[in-house]
């Protein structure tokens, strides 16, 4: 279980986060949603302890984040950043076992169970076949899916993914979704697309200037009067007829 209480965060004047309080139960799927620099990055890298609060407790697994090491802190969390990348002519193999730094005895060589987790990550991810592929000759989307099979390759208990979805063809955001939600890990996902984040998700937390606005299950959350108050647009909003979940129609700004 990941919770978040009483985070502050500013830059210069600016309020980044103002007082988010949030949690994720254990083995759910969390989306945190709201509008471009409403603070979400910045709730993520608080909670990787990438960026100090200036006020509030992160707690994974019971434990205060600040108060773990940070081989600690890296066996139990993973980040997928929003734009991941790296300078080093790594192979995707290789980058997938980045993931597994946390776990090594020896720092210069990989055990046969690293290799077998990175292997059993790209497969994940529907890469078999690309571990020997260079990064720079990988496309967006594939560069995107050895990222996220870096996180699942260093085996956290809470996964942090920043817009995980960037990059992915339709089929390719299902799939991915569709793989974290059964991975079964505690997850808070950063999601742009309502729809995905309402068929995905088990609840959602919305952020707007740094504050959380709503927070529950995405049926209750995510009506038109929010999109409105939140993302300054109209949609209709109607239950699926098999699954419940909301479906979102957006109607064209008007001129
Ligand atoms: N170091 C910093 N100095 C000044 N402003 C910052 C800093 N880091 C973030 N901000 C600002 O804080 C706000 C929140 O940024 P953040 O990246 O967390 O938003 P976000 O919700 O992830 O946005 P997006 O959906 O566009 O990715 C933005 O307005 C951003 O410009």
């Amino acid at each position: 279980m990941l919770t978040v209480t009483g985070v502050f965060r500013s830059a210069g004047a600016r309020q980044i986060l103002d007082d988010v309080t949030c949690r994720v139960p254990a083995g759910s799927l969390v989306g945190l949603l709201g509008p471009n620099g409403c603070g979400k990055t910045t709730l993520l890298r608080v909670i990787a302890r990438l960026t100090t609060p200036d006020a509030g407790r992160v707690t994974v697994g019971g434990d205060d984040v600040a108060t773990l090491s940070r081989a600690t802190l890296a066996r139990r969390a993973a980040l997928l950043a929003q734009h991941a990348d790296t300078d080093l002519d790594l192979t995707a193999i290789e980058v997938v076992l980045l993931g597994r730094t946390p776990h090594r005895r020896s720092r210069w060589s990989d055990s046969a169970a690293d290799r077998a987790a990175a292997d059993d990550a790209l497969a994940r991810v529907d890469l078999d076949g690309y571990a020997d592929r260079r990064w720079h000759t990988l496309s967006g989307g594939e560069r995107q899916r050895v990222q996220l099979a870096r996180a699942l390759a260093q085996q956290p208990r809470l996964l942090l993914l920043d817009e995980p979805t960037n990059h992915l063809d339709i089929g390719h955001q299902l799939h991915l979704l569709h793989l974290v939600r059964r991975a079964g890990i505690t997850t808070l996902a950063a999601l742009h697309d309502l729809n995905l984040a309402a068929m995905f998700c088990d609840t959602v937390v919305v952020l707007a200037a740094g504050r959380v606005v709503a927070a529950g299950a995405p049926a209750e959350v995510l009506t038109p009067q929010l999109l409105a108050d939140v993302y300054g647009v109209h949609a209709d909003v109607v239950p699926h007829p098999a699954t419940g979940s909301p479906t979102i129609t957006y109607h064209p700004p008007a001129s």
